[in-house]
């Protein structure tokens, strides 16, 4: 198979990109990414001579940077590239509906023009809205998005929809729960806190604290998506979720348990506008058609996390002052001559 991974410097992308090399080493994938401030190929670099791999910088919404790719033949694009970060997105909404709306689009339109055999749309459950204490989102919940991030998901998903309906693309959605593991940017929860902590910094924690964020181990995800590029049923949507539902507070206080750190670090701040009150995903239906198992139960997943995270304090540091990015556009360039 020759695959189109876009965003695959990212964090899911990225993840996604070493689990296929390791299960499909004689597949073409590939590697189509802006290197945005979250995108960093570092996170690649035990594929980057691999010779079924190959890296392209360029923009998603950027039709005649991304033509002469699909012009190769595809039989399945991966679309894993998006400004994913709720907060960012309320300052930048446009940003957000450049690259995950018109960006999807401009795929989309390049997979029916060239007759790709398969898209599958990296979604999330943000597009369903939020829930109250009980209940939980299944395939067929409205969307409902509250911030500008998951409003322009939820647009690109219906673009993808309406390219099924209209035009008969093969496509797949999928839509995951909150993920964590190696290679996350440090603006996110998880690694956010984790890093705060090994500094002694305060750890900002929104409202109460008492929102709630079911937990997907990074390696599962791409594990379903394997089985959503292979077996996905045309025009399905598949949730994708942890069953591992945690309180923000309980999330942090386990990562400064674990990093032998007080408590006193924890700073209740001002809450985040629209903020989603509790996420809940039913994924009984990939369970059930396409036999996903998840690997990771929380507890060791977040363990493993918080020791990854410990060993690759440089990674860290590195990628939040953009120095790996740097050094890559310099080498890139270079080679463009
Ligand atoms: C960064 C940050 C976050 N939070 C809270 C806000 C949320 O309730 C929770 C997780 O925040 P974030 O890590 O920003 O993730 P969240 O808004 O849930 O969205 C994530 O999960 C989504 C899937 O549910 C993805 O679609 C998004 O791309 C991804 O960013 O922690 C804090 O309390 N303090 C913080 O500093």
């Amino acid at each position: 198979m020759k695959l189109l991974v876009t965003g695959g410097a990212g964090f899911i992308g990225s993840n996604f990109i070493l689990y296929m090399v390791r299960q499909y080493p004689h597949y073409q994938i590939i590697n189509v990414d802006a290197l945005t401030y979250a995108g960093n190929l570092e996170n690649l670099r035990s594929v980057e001579q691999h010779p079924n791999y190959r890296f392209v910088k360029a923009d998603i919404a950027d039709r005649t940077a991304m033509e002469p790719l699909f012009r190769e033949g595809l039989d399945a694009v991966l679309n894993f590239a998006a400004e994913s970060h709720v907060d960012r997105s309320i300052l930048q909404p446009d940003l957000f509906v450049r690259t995950n709306v018109l960006g999807t689009q401009t795929l989309l339109d390049l997979a029916k023009q060239y007759g790709v055999g398969k898209f599958v749309q990296i979604s999330t459950d943000e597009v369903y809205g939020t829930l109250g204490e009980t209940g939980l989102f299944t395939e067929e919940t409205p969307l409902a998005p509250n911030s500008p991030y998951s409003a322009s998901k939820a647009g690109a998903d219906l673009l993808v929809r309406a390219y099924h309906e209209t035009f008969g693309l093969n496509v797949n959605i999928t839509r995951c729960s909150n993920n964590y593991g190696p290679y996350q940017f440090p603006e996110k929860l998880i690694p956010l806190m984790i890093r705060n902590a090994l500094e002694d910094k305060a750890l900002p924690v929104y409202g109460d604290g008492l929102n709630v964020r079911d937990w997907l181990y990074v390696e599962d995800h791409c594990s379903a998506i394997d089985l959503v590029l292979h077996q996905g049923k045309r025009g399905e949507v598949y949730n994708i979720g942890g069953n591992n539902e945690r309180t923000n507070i309980e999330v942090v206080k386990t990562i400064l348990t674990e990093l032998g750190k007080p408590e006193s670090l924890i700073r209740f701040v001002k809450d985040r506008p629209g903020h989603d009150r509790r996420y809940g995903i039913d994924a009984t239906k990939i369970r059930r058609e396409l036999g996903w198992q998840p690997k990771y139960d929380y507890e060791t997943g977040i363990k493993e996390t918080i020791r990854w995270y410990l060993e690759h304090q440089d990674w860290m540091e590195q990628v939040v002052s953009g120095a790996y990015r740097q050094y890559y556009e310099l080498q890139y360039r270079d080679r463009q001559g």
